[in-house]
C-alpha cells in the first residue's frame, strides 16, 4: 500500500465482565504514550448505525427469531462498523482496539447458539472480507466471577442484565470453553490472559505481549509514527 502503513488491529474477547473494556482503555493509554494513534471501539456498535443495532440486539427483541437472525444482525452492524470506522482508521495508519469482534459471533451465536459454521463463515466474509485481527487478546475468567463483576457495574449504573448476561450459568461456562477453543485453534493470532489478576497486572501482561509482538522489533522512530 502507498502512503501510511496500515495500522494494527487488536481485538479483545472473552465472556461477560472479564475486563475487556478496562484493558482496552489501558492499552490505548499505553499506545498513545508511545506516540501511536489508537482508535477504541466496540461491537456490536462503534458507529451511529451500528449502535442503534446494538440497542435492538441487547434488548432481546430479536432473540425470539433465533440465533441465525441475531447473527445476521450482528453482521449487519459489523458491515457498517468495518466500512465506516475500522477500515478507514487502519488505512490511515491508526491502530484499532476493538472490544469484541468476529470471535464473539463464533462463540455466542455459533458454539452456544448452534448456528452452522458455514452460515457464520458466509456472514463473516460478507461483513469483513479479508480483514482479520493482527492480535486477539482473550481474557479468561470463571464466569461466576465475571458475572458478579458485571452485576456490580450494572448496579452502580442502574442498568438491568442484557439479553446475553441474563442467560444461565451453563451458557456462560460453554462460552468460556468456546473462547479457549478458538485461542487453541489459532495460537498465532490469539493470546489468553488471566483475567483473575488485579487490573494493573493484567494490563502489564497485555502491554508486554503487544510490545514484544509489534514494537520492540521496530526502531523507535517507526513505532512512534
Ligand atoms: N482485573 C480486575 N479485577 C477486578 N475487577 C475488575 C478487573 N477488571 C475489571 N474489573 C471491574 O469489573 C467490571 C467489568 O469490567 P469491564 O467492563 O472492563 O469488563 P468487560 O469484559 O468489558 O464486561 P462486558 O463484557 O460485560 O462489557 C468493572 O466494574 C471493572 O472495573
Ligand atoms: C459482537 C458480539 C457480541 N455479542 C454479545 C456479547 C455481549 O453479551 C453483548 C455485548 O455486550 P458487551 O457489554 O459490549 O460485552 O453482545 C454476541 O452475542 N455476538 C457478537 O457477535
Amino acid at each position: 500500500m502507498t502512503g501510511a502503513e496500515r495500522g494494527r488491529f487488536i481485538t479483545f474477547e472473552g465472556g461477560e465482565g472479564v475486563g475487556k473494556s478496562t484493558q482496552l482503555r489501558r492499552l490505548a493509554e499505553h499506545l498513545r504514550a508511545c506516540g501511536i494513534e489508537a482508535v477504541t471501539t466496540r461491537e456490536p456498535g462503534g458507529t451511529p448505525k451500528a449502535e442503534r443495532l446494538r440497542r435492538i440486539l441487547l434488548s432481546g427483541r430479536i432473540a425470539p427469531l433465533g440465533a441465525l437472525a441475531e447473527a445476521t444482525l450482528f453482521a449487519a452492524a459489523r458491515i457498517d462498523h468495518v466500512e465506516n470506522l475500522i477500515a478507514p482508521s487502519l488505512a490511515r495508519g491508526a491502530w484499532v482496539l476493538c472490544d469484541r469482534f468476529t470471535d464473539s459471533t463464533r462463540a455466542y451465536q455459533g458454539a452456544r447458539g448452534g448456528v452452522e459454521p458455514q452460515a457464520l463463515a458466509l456472514l463473516e466474509k460478507a461483513a469483513v472480507g479479508d480483514l482479520e485481527p493482527d492480535l486477539t487478546i482473550v481474557i479468561d475468567l470463571p464466569p461466576k466471577d465475571g458475572l458478579a463483576r458485571a452485576a456490580v457495574r450494572r448496579e452502580v449504573a442502574g442498568e438491568r442484565a442484557d439479553r446475553f448476561e441474563a442467560e444461565d450459568g451453563g451458557f456462560h461456562e460453554g462460552l468460556r470453553r468456546a473462547f479457549l477453543d478458538i485461542a487453541e485453534r489459532e495460537p498465532e493470532r490469539c493470546c489468553v490472559v488471566n483475567g483473575a489478576l488485579p487490573p494493573d497486572e493484567v494490563a502489564r501482561a497485555i502491554r508486554q505481549l503487544v510490545d514484544a509482538r509489534f514494537l520492540d522489533a521496530q526502531p523507535a522512530a517507526t513505532a512512534a509514527q
